[in-house]
């Protein structure tokens, strides 16, 4: 049997961010597993009109965890959703649930962060800072506690382009950093961000790597490690291939991509895409679990997971075969026939923005408005270009992370466990990896059902036609004019015209005699 499988029976887990794409993964593996756990304790909290229960409800309901459902049909027992709010003192748990949590949790996995880019800084530090240290404070309390996991990312230090497994101060401490978020106001700490962020090109690299140098400072005597995955994409075999259900990472603009929004963006092709799945990540965190509580590690060990060195994939690439599945797999009622153009010059990367974006944007809300409707593409492409600027800092760059904790770890792991915890990267495979997760994209993101696909493809002729039509129309316009005003182009166009007629006149003739 699984040794790490039979590590967590019996255990009571405490899982933060279990709501979001990496803790539902987390928690379907672990029941799917180790299905005699004791319980799941998750904090959550109310959420565009669902209460905590109904959250839960909607997460044991769906798709991700139907196989959870054969293996412990009792589910629905072994996960207590306890109310909190990371954003609060105390997370505002009560009082009766704090003291069960102190008292009952062996293992703790803390996913819960905020991963937009172009959050406010207090609200950065506040979650991925402060809540951290706040839950790290609640470990320390723990009695039966044996493992302390931290979800970091492999960007924390992207200002640098080697990485070691081992934590890099950041300028000014993070105690500093938590204390000035409660006495400056906002206008003061937006004049302060760009200094203190420096060369990271966000407030979430930034605080992750704050919230690093938190759980290194803060471990005390408890057994903790931290986790830092690169891209976090779809999942490539667990519990199937394809799942994901959120915009973050590459998933948007896969989307904006196949809808025809999306044609042209600033990223250089060779650069190393280091994606890595969700199912992976998940896997090595189990792992990473299991041996931080029974070999206790002297120190607090950091593991990246990360694809780049060991099966390198470039955008390039990945945009051709995205593309290439596309054309068998189309998304439905696409704005414009899918196309990536990869581009590193700003300047010709601007020219694409206004020829191939915002031109048609405003040409089809110039249609809307002369049908009546209210104009809207405009805006949504200002956001999406907006939103696909803040990506291309990641996708203009390569970086080297060392992997020794990782590999020490896969060796260490039983033959039954390295299978059902599979975290070697080097066993996947790029192409495939990549067309089930455009179709998971379009099946669980977008819940498109496959019968439209002949529909889709239709659409798209319909859109080529349209395509060609529209460019004949502007040729024929242009050169119009431009006869219109150029003795040079009109003699061009009477030679190019003459010529033709004498070469079908020739043609006819010598077809004549042939009969
Ligand atoms: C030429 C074409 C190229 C394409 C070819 C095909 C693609 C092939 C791939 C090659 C292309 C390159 C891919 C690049 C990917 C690079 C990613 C690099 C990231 C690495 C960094 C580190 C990794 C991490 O550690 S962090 C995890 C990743 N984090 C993110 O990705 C966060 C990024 N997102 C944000 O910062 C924000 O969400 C932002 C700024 C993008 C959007 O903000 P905005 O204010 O515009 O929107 P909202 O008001 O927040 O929301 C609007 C609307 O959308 C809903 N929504 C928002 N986010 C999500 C979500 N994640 N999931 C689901 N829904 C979401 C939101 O609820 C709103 O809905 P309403 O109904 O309007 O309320
Ligand atoms: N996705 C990626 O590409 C990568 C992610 N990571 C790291 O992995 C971890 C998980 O990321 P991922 O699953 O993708 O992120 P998601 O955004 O999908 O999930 C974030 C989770 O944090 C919870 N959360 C946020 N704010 C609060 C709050 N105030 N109180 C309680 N819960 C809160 C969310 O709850 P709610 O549902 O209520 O909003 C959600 O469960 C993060 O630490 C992230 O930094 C690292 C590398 C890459």
């Amino acid at each position: 049997m699984s040794m790490i499988a039979a590590f967590y029976n019996g255990k009571s887990i405490l899982i933060t961010g279990a709501t979001g794409f990496m803790g539902k993964v987390l928690m379907e593996k672990l029941f799917r597993t180790s299905p005699d756990l004791k319980v799941i304790y998750i904090l959550v909290r109310p959420k565009a009109g669902q209460t905590t229960q109904q959250r839960v409800f909607q997460i044991l309901n769906s798709k991700l965890f139907e196989k959870v459902k054969e293996v412990c049909p009792n589910v629905h027992e072994k996960i207590r959703a306890v109310y909190a709010d990371l954003n609060q003192n105390d997370f505002a748990i009560s009082k009766e649930d704090m003291q069960e949590l102190l008292s009952c949790t062996n293992v703790v996995f803390h996913c819960a962060a905020t991963v937009r880019f172009d959050d406010h800084l207090r609200h950065a530090v506040q979650l991925n800072v402060t809540a951290t240290q706040q839950l790290l404070l609640m470990a320390s309390q723990m009695p039966k506690l044996e493992a302390f996991i931290h979800i970091s990312t492999a960007f924390s230090n992207c200002n640098l382009t080697h990485i070691d497994e081992v934590i890099y101060p950041c300028p000014v401490e993070p105690k500093q950093i938590i204390d000035s978020m409660e006495w400056l106001d906002d206008a003061i700490i937006d004049e302060i961000t760009p200094k203190l962020i420096g060369d990271r090109p966000n407030t979430y690299t930034y605080t992750k790597a704050l919230g690093e140098m938190v759980v290194h400072q803060e471990s005390g005597n408890m057994n903790i490690a931290i986790i830092r995955p690169s891209i976090v994409g779809a999942t490539w075999q667990e519990p199937f291939p394809g799942w994901v259900d959120n915009l973050n990472g590459p998933s948007g603009l896969i989307i904006a991509a196949g809808k025809g929004f999306l044609r042209s963006i600033r990223a250089t092709p060779m650069a190393v895409a280091d994606l890595i799945p969700v199912d992976t990540v998940v896997n090595l965190t189990l792992a990473v679990g299991w041996y931080t509580a029974v070999h206790r590690p002297k120190s607090t060990l950091i593991y990246h997971c990360t694809s780049g060195n060991l099966n390198p994939c470039n955008w390039g690439k990945m945009g051709f075969q995205v593309l290439a599945t596309f054309e068998k797999v189309p998304l439905e009622r696409a704005f414009r026939r899918p196309n990536a153009d990869f581009t590193t010059n700003t300047i010709t990367s601007q020219y694409w923005n206004a020829v191939s974006h915002r031109a048609p944007a405003i040409i089809y809300d110039f249609y809307l408005r002369l049908t009546g409707r209210k104009p809207r593409m405009t805006k949504v492409m200002n956001r999406l270009l907006r939103n696909v600027s803040m990506l291309e800092y990641f996708v203009n760059r390569s970086w080297e992370w060392s992997t020794y904790n990782t590999e020490m770890l896969m060796s260490e792991l039983s033959p039954e466990d390295q299978r059902v915890f599979n975290f070697d990267v080097r066993q996947l495979n790029w192409l495939e990896y990549i067309e089930n997760y455009v179709l998971g994209v379009k099946k669980y993101l977008l819940k498109e059902d496959m019968a439209g696909i002949p529909e889709a493809k239709q659409h798209l002729k319909r859109l080529r036609n349209i395509h060609y039509l529209f460019n004949t129309a502007l040729f024929l316009i242009a050169w119009r004019l431009l006869i219109a005003r150029s003795q040079m182009a009109r003699n061009v166009w009477f030679f190019i015209v003459s010529f033709c007629y004498k070469f079908l006149s020739y043609f006819r003739a010598s077809s004549t005699l042939k009969v």
